[in-house]
């Protein structure tokens, strides 16, 4: 194919960036017409990571259509509960169908993936859609993935957080995270019971557009311990704590942009475009970001290193590159005894080095050695490129291969469990001796000058692994430890998110909110953060953790790049007309669960699913709509202002709820309001009641005319909230985009 797959050619930046779990080819629309490419086929062939008498079967499973793959996402009671409903109820209805005389089977449970929450839909598209059993299942999957309880992701994908290991307290890195399937992993792992966890992720990514796709993603596995940033993997800044301290990661995922030939079997593209040198070309822009986490990693920490390639020049090339750099600090984890049901091949300690020169038509040219390579470039016959750069020596087996325990390396091959193809490999750190050793995993930023401009711009011109430029331990990677002790770091005008502050927890705004929600000791009221200078609390509030409060406090948000931090919890709903509400404060679905477990005695209301069916029906139902009963008391009693209702999970009113669910509802003076956007009622409607019971919002004309005190909902992709005229009220409005990513937030039975 020539330079990298993706949006942005140079580099090989962004290769894969559109082409791995976040993007799907049409298999019927491909005009590659034999799928093959006799360049791929003779260098995979020459580097034997198949076995020779496998060969036509692993050719074979390239071609065919990949199974469809999700996981079940959540708290582990949570996810448990939806992948009984898979089981036990759309599995049997799924046996026995058949379609044009073939018969297929249900969906099946991957064996390897940890608790069986894994799944495979191996029926064709067509099947899917012209058989009813399939069908209801595909909509049973749109709405579940919609509402973030399903995760579709390919098989092999899921692979490289499972080795990461991670427990609900450490600090982790996910360098190259969007779209954020892995990312949405390492969130679950740091939170397996809904529970505040006192660990960290930051997930960042180099295409800013991209960040911003992770906010969304993340948005359905909401964390406080979440920071979403925006930089090169190779050049991440170092993170400043309090007392001088500096960030040190317990586990790093390195899932970097690769040439992506492992997703063949859905890129069907790159059967045309394949050549030798996507792998070579990127080789050391993968070199120079696994270098950059092993310096990040505290002493003792894990990294995973993973792509989407067979080619071992970004597979053991760059793992054996980065060990040898790093002489003595770093090893290959044995990870055999994990995930013991998954098939896996060991990695290679000889490979061989490919060139498609223009001298030979573009005819496969291997060179023995680095040496012979650089003879034929003096020779005329193979061209460097424009920056005059050619093959990297690290390109080549090391001449210590051997004892490198590449073997330990795992790559996944299509045939084996019909999956895509990956590359995975588990380093771990040294762990500082003894005496070293600390109780944290902060360390002291190293004595080093700040960058001038000229080392600066050296390291974006790409330094060779090694070399003095690349950012090393001892001298860590700009920005953040670039500051002066004592000086406010100067801001990057060019980075355009709005600022992050804490709010005073006396404030008044806070002070409502705890009033409202008679919230316990243990609520949080220090770590709410907004978005300007001034810790105003003026649209939205954010819940974090401690170690996300730390950062922001320590290090200038440009500086740092942070596109978004914590879970949104508290979003403002009043009109400045209705000053007889109390708290003006709503609590968005992202952040419901956040603050359920500090909210006081008798704050949840309970309700059913006749309630809920009024709620989904109507915008805003009068509180005479409903039944006489406990709730209609209760809501008649309280103040106007958000509720949190807790809807008992059953079969009744035509519906019936798995588990029990809390949303946030509005209490205006005559009517309710259920705080959630049009499409997810929509979807709740649907799982609930089977149909969509949801009559469309009124039109804005009618706004004017409305009965009482409500505002408006707002049509979906519009981002401006709706005045609520003088005398009309204060509720209803919810901005779209604050609504339109949460969870249907159900109970935990773990809690
Ligand atoms: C294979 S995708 C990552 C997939 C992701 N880990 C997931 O599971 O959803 C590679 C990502 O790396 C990003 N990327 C490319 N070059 C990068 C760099 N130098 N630093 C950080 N991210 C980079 C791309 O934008 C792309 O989103």
């Amino acid at each position: 194919m020539g330079k990298p797959r993706g949006k942005k050619p140079a580099r090989g930046g962004a290769a894969r960036t559109q082409n791995r779990d976040d993007r799907q080819s049409d298999w019927n629309s491909f005009v590659g017409a034999d799928k093959s490419n006799p360049a791929f086929e003779e260098y995979y062939k020459a580097q034997g990571i198949v076995p020779e008498g496998e060969w036509t079967n692993f050719l074979e499973s390239l071609k065919q259509e990949l199974p469809v793959t999700f996981r079940v996402t959540g708290s582990r009671a949570h996810a448990e509960t939806i992948n009984d409903i898979i089981k036990n109820t759309y599995v049997p209805n799924m046996q026995n169908v058949e379609f044009e005389g073939r018969k297929y089977e249900p969906p099946s449970q991957l064996s390897w993936y940890p608790g069986q929450l894994a799944w495979q839909v191996d029926a064709p598209k067509r099947v899917v859609r012209k058989t009813e059993p399939f069908k209801n299942f595909q909509r049973f999957l749109v709405g579940e993935t919609e509402v973030g309880n399903l995760s579709r992701q390919e098989a092999v994908s899921m692979i490289p957080p499972l080795f990461l290991d991670v427990e609900p307290h450490h600090v982790c890195l996910d360098m190259c995270a969007a779209p954020g399937s892995k990312t949405a992993q390492i969130i679950e792992a740091l939170n397996p019971h809904h529970t505040a966890s006192t660990g960290l992720l930051i997930a960042n990514d180099s295409d800013y557009k991209r960040t911003h796709m992770l906010v969304h993603q993340t948005g359905r596995m909401p964390s406080r311990g979440l920071i979403v940033t925006n930089f090169d993997a190779s050049m991440f800044p170092s993170i400043k704590l309090n007392e001088g301290k500096q960030l040190q990661f317990d586990r790093i995922l390195a899932d970097v942009p690769c040439s992506g030939d492992g997703t063949l079997r859905k890129n069907l593209e790159i059967w045309g475009k394949w050549g030798a040198a996507d792998g070579n070309s990127l080789h050391l822009l993968q070199l120079r970001i696994l270098e950059r986490a092993m310096n990040m990693l505290k002493p003792g920490g894990r990294l995973v290193y993973s792509t989407c390639s067979f080619n071992p020049a970004e597979d053991e090339a760059v793992i054996s590159a980065a060990l040898n750099n790093k002489a003595g600090k770093f090893h290959i984890v044995d990870v055999s005894s994990q995930l013991p049901h998954l098939k896996r091949r060991p990695g290679i300690s000889s490979w061989k080095v490919g060139s498609q020169p223009q001298s030979n038509g573009k005819q496969l040219v291997w060179y023995d050695s680095f040496e012979d390579y650089r003879e034929a470039v003096k020779k005329g016959d193979e061209k460097e490129n424009d920056r005059g750069k050619g093959l990297p020596k690290t390109l080549w087996p090391p001449a210590n291969a051997a004892e490198l325990n590449l073997d330990r390396c795992m790559r996944l091959l299509p045939h084996d469990q019909n999956t895509g193809g990956f590359f995975v490999c588990v380093l771990e750190k040294k762990a500082a001796p003894a005496s070293e050793a600390t109780s944290s995993s902060l360390k002291r930023p190293a004595a080093s000058p700040p960058p001038t401009t000229e080392t600066k711009r050296a390291r974006e011109k790409s330094p060779e692994p090694g070399s003095s430029l690349a950012p090393t331990e001892a001298t860590p990677a700009p920005a953040a430890a670039a500051k002066p002790e004592g000086k406010k770091e100067k801001r990057d005008l060019t980075f355009r998110e709005d600022p992050l502050s804490y709010v005073d927890p006396e404030h008044a705004e806070v002070k409502s909110i705890i009033e409202r929600f008679k919230f316990k000791d243990t609520f949080p009221r220090n770590n709410l953060m907004v978005r300007n200078d001034y810790g105003d609390p003026l649209r939205t509030i954010y819940m974090t953790n401690d170690i996300v409060k730390e950062i922001i406090q320590n290090n200038d948000y440009t500086r740092l790049r942070i596109v978004s931090a914590g879970v949104k919890c508290f979003a403002r709903q009043d009109s400045s007309q209705r000053t007889e509400i109390r708290c003006k404060w709503r609590t968005p679905i992202d952040g419901i669960l956040e603050v359920l477990p500090h909210v006081g005695e008798g704050v949840v209301i309970s309700a059913g699913l006749a309630e809920l069916r009024v709620l989904l029906e109507d915008h805003y139902p009068p509180l005479e709509t409903f039944a006489d009963g406990p709730w209609k008391t209760t809501l008649t009693e309280r103040d106007m202002g958000c509720e949190v209702v807790r809807f008992e999970a059953g079969k009744m009113a035509g519906g019936e709820l798995a588990l029990p669910m809390y949303l946030p509802v509005w209490k205006a003076k005559m009517s309710l309001s259920l705080m959630i956007d049009k499409r997810e009622k929509s979807i709740l409607s649907l799982r609930t009641f089977g149909e969509d019971i949801c009559k469309p919002p009124p039109p804005q004309k009618d706004i004017n005319k409305k009965p009482e005190d409500v505002g408006t909902l707002k049509a979906e992709g519009e981002v401006e909230e709706v005045p609520v005229k003088e005398g009309e009220g204060d509720a209803g409005i919810a901005l779209a985009g604050e609504v339109a990513q949460g969870d249907i937030v159900v109970d935990a039975k773990d809690e």
